[in-house]
């Protein structure tokens, strides 16, 4: 039977297939971070095992880490208690941490590929759910609970039923100022948050494979929100000329040794998925959503759709909208750039593009937060720090941040903010906040206009 990408991957990591069970899969790279590591710390610490392979493991802090004065002791004593206990679970356990302060310190998704652990072929494992971004390398990679991370701990394995294949096609030409964002929130509108339950979607096309590894990891990212397990890319010049040169990517001989595999990652012609869905580019428009779920989404001009049932309504009153309305020239408070879906170098560099020379409104808080130190740092020595300054915007250090406000960083109950991060769920920002998901561009439109503002018009 011909292959897919992601067959070809399971299949080199099956250490043994249960009969009319699930497969043991051999796990390459597992990350941890302080939120979701502690407890399995301590089961394994309790039933006296010992981590089987802690060279394969890679911590960092990213959700509770301030975004202002990292350098200080960190004032809430939660978040203090859970970077210290990170800290000592990984010095105990002999696993390497890039923790608050550390030139690699950064959001998990946004570190670890940046660094070249993230390789094609590969299967990668995290205790959170966005773990679906590495899929842009061509790795099966895919959020796990508490409960896998300990055994990933004691085995390097885990008990898993092979999931369902799915493929999203999209192919054309996108139009001016839509980006990767976009057409992962309008592949999402289209067919709804549970539309990848229980399958791993890989992502095929033109489209896809014109998108540089930034945008590839943003698409990946949001697999999770329309239910998929994971989504992949298959790996090409794009990621090996991403790769290249990276800390902990192969060297010289080694990469190209590698490259010469990372080449037969792709899906045979003729082979078969589960299910597969067909988009054409230029149908695809800037995207922000109206709700309280990433598949409420609509085209920027368009208006929030009518007759959409019961769940809806409620979304509506909480967002504090109506059906058939217009969501452009709606006032916006606060604007956020960040989380692991939208904070790599270029999601910057477009938001500075539009940006320069121009300021935000006055009414706008406009949130900066970059991924990693090493974003922090590229945004520095390409002057766009000076850029986002000039204009008014507040350029933060790197963390989660906004994206769930589990720092200090909350929007205020009742405001809207246009945010590029991956949730919009109740209360996600800040107690009874109200996200809308769009682009870096979107989101740096609406921060100059005060508003929700049809930007396209404007760019040259
Ligand atoms: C804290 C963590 C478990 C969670 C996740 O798994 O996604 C977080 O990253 C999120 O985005 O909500
Ligand atoms: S940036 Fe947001 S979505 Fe990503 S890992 Fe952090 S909290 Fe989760």
């Amino acid at each position: 039977m011909k292959k897919t990408l992601f067959d070809k991957i399971w299949d080199a990591h099956v250490v043994e297939s249960i009969p009319a069970g699930p497969d043991i899969l051999y796990i390459d790279k597992h990350l941890i971070h302080e939120v979701t590591s502690p407890q399995a710390f301590n089961e394994l610490k309790e039933r006296g095992i010992s981590i089987l392979r802690p060279k394969q493991i890679v911590a960092t802090a990213d959700h509770n880490t301030p975004t202002i004065n990292q350098h200080l002791p960190i004032k809430d004593l939660l978040s203090r208690n859970q970077l210290k206990q990170l800290t000592k679970n990984c010095e105990d356990n002999n696993i390497t941490l890039y923790g608050l302060g550390h030139p690699y310190n950064g959001i998990v998704h946004v570190m670890t590929p940046e660094l070249g652990i993230t390789q094609p072929g590969m299967t990668l494992v995290c205790g959170d759910s966005h773990t679906s971004t590495h899929g842009a390398f061509g790795t099966i990679a895919f959020g796990i609970g508490t409960s896998q991370v300990a055994q990933v701990f004691a085995s390097q394995c885990l008990l898993v039923d092979k999931p369902k294949k799915l493929r999203v096609n999209v192919n054309g030409k996108l139009q001016q100022g839509v980006l990767p964002k976009d057409v992962i929130l309008y592949i999402i509108s289209k067919l709804g948050t549970n539309s990848g339950t229980g399958y791993f979607c890989e992502y095929a096309g033109n489209v896809f494979e014109d998108m540089s590894m930034e945008g590839r990891m943003t698409v990946c990212n949001m697999s999770i929100e329309m239910g998929a397990r994971g989504g992949l890319i298959a790996p090409d010049e794009v990621t090996f000329d991403y790769l290249e040169g990276k800390e902990f990517a192969p060297k010289g001989e080694d990469f190209e040794m590698m490259k010469v595999y990372w080449k037969t990652l792709k899906t045979e012609e003729g082979a078969e998925f589960d299910q597969e869905y067909s988009f054409d580019a230029s149908d695809i428009e800037p995207m922000i959503t109206y709700g309280t779920n990433p598949g409420m989404g609509i085209k920027l001009s368009d208006s929030i759709p009518m007759n959409t049932g019961k769940s809806d309504e409620k979304a509506l009153e909480y967002m504090g909208f109506k059906e058939g309305e217009f969501l452009i020239d709606k006032p916006i408070n606060y604007i956020f750039i960040g989380s692991c879906t939208n904070s790599r170098i270029e999601d910057f560099r477009t938001a500075a593009n539009y940006i320069k020379g121009k300021q935000k409104a006055a009414n706008v808080n406009a949130l900066i937060v970059p991924g990693s130190r090493q974003v922090a740092e590229q945004i520095k020595a390409e002057g766009l720090q000076l850029i986002f300054e000039e204009a008014g915007f507040s350029l933060r250090q790197p963390g989660c941040s906004a994206c769930l406000a589990m720092n200090d960083d909350k929007i205020p109950a009742g405001e809207y903010c246009v945010s590029t991060s991956n949730r919009n769920f109740e209360g996600r920002q800040g107690q009874g906040s109200r996200t809308l998901l769009a682009s870096p561009l979107t989101a740096a439109a609406t921060a100059i206009a005060g508003k929700i503002t049809n930007f396209t018009q404007n760019l040259n």
